[in-house]
């Protein structure tokens, strides 16, 4: 697994610094980035069959986890055209059988239910959920990376978990909490 994430770290770098696809222009950037996708990993009860990634950009945080979970088949949903190439070229280059990229909007593509959720820097979680809601059942596992304000965004949502670390927020939703 640290090869193959210090050889897309590598990568990035060097199609960043000619496509914009991210903030993250340092070696140690790209790190904290990695860090910051890996860190709720150990708060997972079990191994997702299938899981989801909206809007996956350069590779935060589906990418990153379908690296680190090559027993889950990894599905990144990624609309533009030089991140999804990217997203591409790393799945080959880096043999991941278990990553398929779908160049598109979550609400363009055909809807499967899967067994984890995540996404990183993308909407707001209302707008999220409801455009993902034909890919979640009751047993799914949403996982989205947000900000210290994580709770105004969840109105009338009760059930939740968030963890810490720094500023950041993870939060865990349950299908059958939010459907
Ligand atoms: C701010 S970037 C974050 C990228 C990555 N998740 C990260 O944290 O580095 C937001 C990404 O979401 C994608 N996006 C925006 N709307 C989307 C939608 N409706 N469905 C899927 N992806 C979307 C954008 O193309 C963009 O790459």
């Amino acid at each position: 697994m640290q090869d193959k994430l210090e050889l897309f770290s590598q990568k990035l770098l060097e199609w960043n610094a000619i496509h914009n696809l991210t903030g993250a222009k340092t070696p140690q950037e790209v790190q904290n980035n990695i860090n910051d996708s890996l860190y709720p990993l150990q708060f997972l009860d079990s191994t997702p069959q299938k899981a989801l990634d909206i809007g996956t950009g350069a590779g935060f945080p589906g990418l990153v986890l379908a690296i680190a979970m090559p027993q889950t088949h990894w599905i990144l949903v990624e609309p533009r055209k030089k991140r999804a190439s990217f997203l591409h070229y790393i799945k080959t280059a880096l043999k991941l059988d278990n990553v398929t990229v779908i160049p598109s909007r979550i609400e363009e593509i055909a809807p499967t239910k899967v067994d984890l959720i995540t996404s990183r820097a993308v909407m707001p979680t209302k707008d999220l959920l409801q455009l993902a809601k034909d890919f979640i059942d009751k047993e799914t596992t949403i996982l989205l990376y947000k900000g210290e304000e994580v709770t105004r965004e969840l109105d009338d949502i009760t059930n939740y978990q968030i963890k810490q670390n720094g500023k950041r927020r993870y939060l865990f939703l349950k299908g059958k909490d939010v459907i």
